[in-house]
């Protein structure tokens, strides 16, 4: 049994580690997840932002939260992308694991959505679709599968899209049988990762779209895509056929103009 700290200790002791043992110095708090809380750093010469992650108190006796947390730190590692934030310093204290990263200093697509009220037209949305499957297939590659691909996981800086937040992520399995009740979300091949897009791509939609009834409908009722685009919406979110992997989804994107790019 670990003894008790209070969540302050340990606020106190990072805080303390960050800035006399690291060339960086805390500047404010930005935000809480499920597992972990993220605090925005400046590296004391260089005046560069990165971003502190560390694993939340309440878990430091929990040792699957705390190799889940330990995994993403990995993950980040070794993956080394242009489009994934890089791991500068990773370390531990009273048994909570923290890391520090790149800050990418752009919107999360919830952000752009919701905060900028930015809308997308069906071509810019499957030229942003187009840069996101590039880069997860790029993350299939080394067998990784992130499985929360939602909006404010998912940034756009500079036209370039980047992918955050590896918490939920997962080694690929081979041959994943989908039963009936299966929450495709949780699956751990690209299969989840894709769904996730599907969904990701009916956000991007629905930011040009306004209601015409006040009766529910479903998004095909709704949107009334052409059909070879609900198709292939369809087949991310399982409803078609799935692809065999992220490539096949790049190269069966419906829209000329988006894959010539
Ligand atoms: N590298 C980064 N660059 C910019 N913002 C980041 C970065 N990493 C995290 N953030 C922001 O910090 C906040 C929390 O980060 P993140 O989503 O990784 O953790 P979390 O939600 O605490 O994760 P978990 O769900 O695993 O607990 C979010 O608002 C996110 O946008």
């Amino acid at each position: 049994m670990l003894k008790f700290i209070s969540d302050t200790k340990i606020k106190r002791l990072v805080k303390n580690y960050i800035e006399n043992e690291t060339p960086f110095q805390i500047q404010r708090f930005i935000g809480r997840g499920a597992y972990g809380l993220a605090y925005l750093l400046v590296h004391k010469e260089t005046k560069k932002q990165y971003v502190l992650k560390r694993m939340r108190t309440k878990y430091r006796g929990r040792s699957q939260t705390k190799s889940k947390f330990k995994q993403e730190i990995e993950m980040l590692k070794q993956l080394n992308l242009p489009n994934v934030p890089k791991v500068f310093l990773e370390g531990e204290l009273e048994n909570v694991p923290f890391y520090i990263m790149d800050l990418i200093d752009g919107n999360t697509f919830e952000q752009e959505i919701f905060r900028e009220g930015k809308t997308f037209s069906l071509e810019e949305c499957f030229v942003i679709l187009e840069k996101l499957l590039n880069v997860i297939i790029r993350i299939h590659d080394q067998k990784i599968v992130h499985r929360d691909l939602r909006i404010p996981n998912i940034l756009i800086k500079n036209d370039d899209i980047y992918i955050i937040d590896f918490g939920l992520a997962s080694y690929i399995k081979n041959n994943v049988l989908i039963k009936q009740f299966d929450n495709p979300k949780k699956l751990e091949d690209h299969r989840s990762d894709l769904y996730y897009i599907g969904h990701f791509l009916l956000y991007l939609i629905y930011s040009n779209y306004s209601p015409t009834s006040r009766k529910e409908r479903s998004w095909q009722e709704e949107l009334q895509l052409p059909k070879e685009i609900e198709n292939y919406i369809e087949r991310l979110l399982l409803i078609g056929p799935a692809f065999s992997s992220a490539e096949e989804a790049l190269h069966s994107i419906p829209i000329q103009r988006a894959q010539s790019k």
